[in-house]
């Protein structure tokens, strides 16, 4: 394909094409002027996004240098005073609050899960998106959090003992949530709605809620409903009940499944869970987010011997204990993650033949295409207050947000949308935004919703600003470290005291074990506790059985009673191992493992297009990867090789073992090329040793360079076979 030439940009034809026929159909706006907009706004940000990329770099070397130089100790006053002078803190400013108007209640009232989700794979965006509304009962039975011993085992066909312990510990959790006056949901015979009261027959006994008001709505039947409408803690979930389903039938009340609300908000990512490097790759990603913006998109696929057709769901309808009717959203609210500042695409070059800022081009599109949910043209709505919302990541400081702010000003006056229409939620994923986060919430006081902690990403630039000091800790004690912990309490803090509560999110990071659900039932109720208001997980499944946490803490009485342990100069505590005592194996095991994770997600972002993959850690435990978790293993070993822990041989030596390793794991797969068949031609490979050896030089530790630059290779390889 060629490109074309509006004004002083060229555009790929591809990329021309979906916007003219695709994105601008019903927006209100015409090509011409489009076109002249986009090609102005070009003009006025390509350069302050490179001059602000420059600083990035100079301020690293600036802290190269003084690492290089204080390698044997410093004072943290000495420290600090340093990265004043070099701009890197910045002097705070005065107490404000943040004014964000028009946010949807997913965001300002209700606290739950938000699951994140590839928007290049439609099967999975649009699970994600239906994603609000989960069965529990699939949720318990599918998952590890009933144990799979003695006789409870899944097996290939409906096991009924597994099947009574994942209702028993439904009933369980449905006696703590909603309990009734007396016994257990357990001996319920039947629920029924008398003069709009929820009554629960005991087999010759009455019995009411203990709290009646928790019973918000009901369809069927007064004598025999079908669902029960139940509301805790600001979320909803339905008793389903059908005497003749398979599982009603051996139910006493016909109960036949929970159904959780669940994700209450999505993020669709054409971030770092994607693979985008062309204009190709990146119609895809924009024609996912125009079908889930004006209701359209639709997938067809095989699933269990049967050909399945998944679209949007519908809103859900009940009737109310004193007669009206009430809708509840069957999506989860919709947030598009932009891609950062740093890459350029060439989908668009500019006047003078380069690549433009994706990132710029990401705010354009993506919120043109979310106009149509603002137009109203889309029979399923995504926000009801008309709002945009854009997750921007990888800021590094206030200066940076202040040109996400000024660009979405500029976004929202091409696109004829009303000032602030376009919300923004801030990854505080970088060392500089992190220590400096009141002042970036300042710069977008007037349009933030979110800041999240995305310990992942912010892991790696830990890793990378301090690359020249030392060597690091294990990357598994990063996560009990002391900078992490008073990075968590320094964002809940400066969220509360910047007036989020009620009005934005103070989310928390991932859960990164997408097969160890039990284990996230055990820990990440922590992540409320500590005072966010949603975290991240990485499925559906895992977004139902995070919802129950919600329910069982009500983070917004959590957050007015918060006590804050970690002083916030801890941030600066750098993760450095000082000892150094590891044994040979201690360092192999840590190498293998780094090695493991890089190449078993690169081989896949690299040969297949795939952005996050699971991939078994060295003790065999499914991981979830992406670009943020293959920053921390890269930078990991390229900071031990740095500083000596290991040489270049053994870095290599382990990199072609574990390839073999990696090999056998997808031996399986037809169209996979293995690595270790000539590690100089497997371009995975290449990738991978690049983003070790070449660690030090990539720009705050980023993995993209390397990742799109392989990538474009393979598919030029692949494109002439
Ligand atoms: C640091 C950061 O930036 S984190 C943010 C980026 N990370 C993410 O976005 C993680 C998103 N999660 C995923 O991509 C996937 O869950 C993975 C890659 C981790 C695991 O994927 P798989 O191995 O295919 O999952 P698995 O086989 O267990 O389950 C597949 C089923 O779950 C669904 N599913 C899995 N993850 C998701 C998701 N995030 N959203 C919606 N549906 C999902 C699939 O649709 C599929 O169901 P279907 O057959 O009905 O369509
Ligand atoms: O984007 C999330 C992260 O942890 O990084
Ligand atoms: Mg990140």
């Amino acid at each position: 394909m060629g490109y074309e030439q509006m004004g002083n940009l060229r555009v790929d034809s591809l990329l021309f094409e979906f916007i003219n026929r695709e994105a601008l159909t019903d927006s209100g706006l015409t090509v011409e002027q489009f076109w002249a907009d986009f090609d102005q706004i070009i003009q006025d940000f390509s350069e302050k996004n490179a001059t602000l990329l420059k600083k990035r770099e100079t301020i690293q070397q600036q802290i190269d240098q003084w690492n290089r130089d204080h390698q044997t100790g410093y004072s943290l006053e000495e420290y600090k005073s340093f990265l004043y002078d070099i701009g890197y803190l910045e002097k705070e400013v005065d107490d404000f609050e943040i004014t964000t108007e028009n946010i949807d209640s997913e965001i300002t009232a209700q606290a739950g899960p938000q699951l994140v989700v590839p928007v290049n794979n439609a099967r999975y965006a649009l699970n994600a998106a239906n994603a609000r509304w989960g069965s529990l009962y699939d949720a318990l039975y599918g998952s590890d959090v009933i144990p799979e011993e003695n006789g409870a085992e899944q097996g290939t066909s409906y096991n009924p003992l597994r099947g009574e312990k994942v209702v028993a510990y439904a009933k369980h959790w449905l006696d703590e949530t909603v309990p009734l006056m007396e016994s257990s949901h357990s001996d319920v015979k039947g629920y029924q709605v008398v003069d709009g009261a929820l009554q629960v027959d005991l087999g010759g006994k009455t019995v009411s809620l203990r709290d009646p008001g928790s019973f918000v709505g009901y369809q069927g039947n007064d004598e025999k409903p079908d669902a029960i409408l139940l509301k805790n803690n600001g979320l909803h979930f339905e008793i389903q009940i059908d005497a003749a389903d398979p599982i009603g039938q051996s139910d006493t009340a016909g109960v036949k499944d929970i159904l959780v609300e669940s994700a209450v908000t999505t993020i669709i990512d054409c971030e770092d869970s994607v693979t985008a490097v062309d204009a190709e790759d990146k119609v895809e990603v924009y024609r996912n987010w125009l079908g889930l913006m004006n209701g359209t998109l639709s997938t067809t696929f095989q699933k269990g011997g049967k050909t399945v057709t998944r679209t949007l769901n519908p809103d859900r309808t009940y009737r109310t204990p004193d007669g009206e009717t009430i809708s509840l959203p069957g999506r989860s609210l919709m947030f598009n993650r932009n891609v950062g500042h740093l890459m350029t695409s060439d989908a668009i070059t500019d006047r003078d033949g380069n690549p433009v800022p994706e990132g710029i081009v990401d705010a354009v599109v993506t919120s043109l295409i979310a106009k149509q949910d603002v137009l109203g043209n889309s029979s399923v709505q995504n926000s009801t207050e008309k709002s945009i919302y854009i997750v921007k990541p990888k800021m590094h400081g206030s200066e940076e947000v202040a040109f996400t702010n000024e660009l979405f000003d500029r976004v929202e006056d091409m696109l004829g949308l009303v000032r602030h229409t376009i919300k923004v939620g801030v990854m505080d994923e970088e060392r500089r935004t992190t220590l400096n986060l009141k002042n970036c919430i300042h710069e977008a006081k007037e349009r933030i919703i979110f800041i999240n902690t995305g310990f992942l990403d912010r892991t790696g630039d830990e890793i990378h600003t301090s690359m020249e000091l030392s060597p690091m800790i294990r990357k598994s004690e990063m996560k009990t470290s002391n900078w992490l912990h008073a990075y968590e309490d320094s964002n809940v803090r400066t969220g509360i005291n910047s007036g989020f509560k009620g009005r934005a999110q103070i989310g928390k990071g991932m859960w990164a074990m997408p097969n160890l659900m039990n284990a996230m039932m055990e820990q990440k109720g922590g992540q409320l506790k500590a005072g966010a208001n949603t975290a991240w997980v990485p499925s559906p499944t895992a977004a139902t059985l995070h919802a129950l946490h919600y329910h069982d803490i009500n983070v917004f009485d959590f957050q007015d009673k918060i006590t804050f342990e970690n002083d916030p100069d801890k941030m600066l505590d750098i993760p450095v191992d000082r000892k150094q005592d590891w044994s040979q194996e201690d360092i192999q095991k840590e190498l293998d493992n780094n090695a493991q994770g890089i190449l078993g997600y690169v081989v896949r972002w690299v040969e297949q297009g795939v952005g996050c993959s699971t991939v078994p850690d060295i003790n065999n435990v499914g991981l979830m990867e992406d670009r943020a978790t293959l920053r921390i293993s890269s930078q990991h070993m390229t900071n031990w090789l740095y500083h000596g822990i290991c040489t270049e041989e053994e870095v290599l030596d382990t990199l072609k073992r574990m390839a073999k390793v990696v090999d056998e794991q997808n031996a399986n797969d037809p169209d996979y090329q293995p690595m270790a068949r000539n590690f100089d031609e497997s371009i995975a490979f290449q990738a991978g040793c690049d983003l070790v050896f070449k660690g030090r030089e990539q720009p705050s530790g980023y993995t993209e360079p390397i990742l799109h630059r392989r990538r474009q290779e393979a598919k030029a390889k692949l494109s002439v076979r």
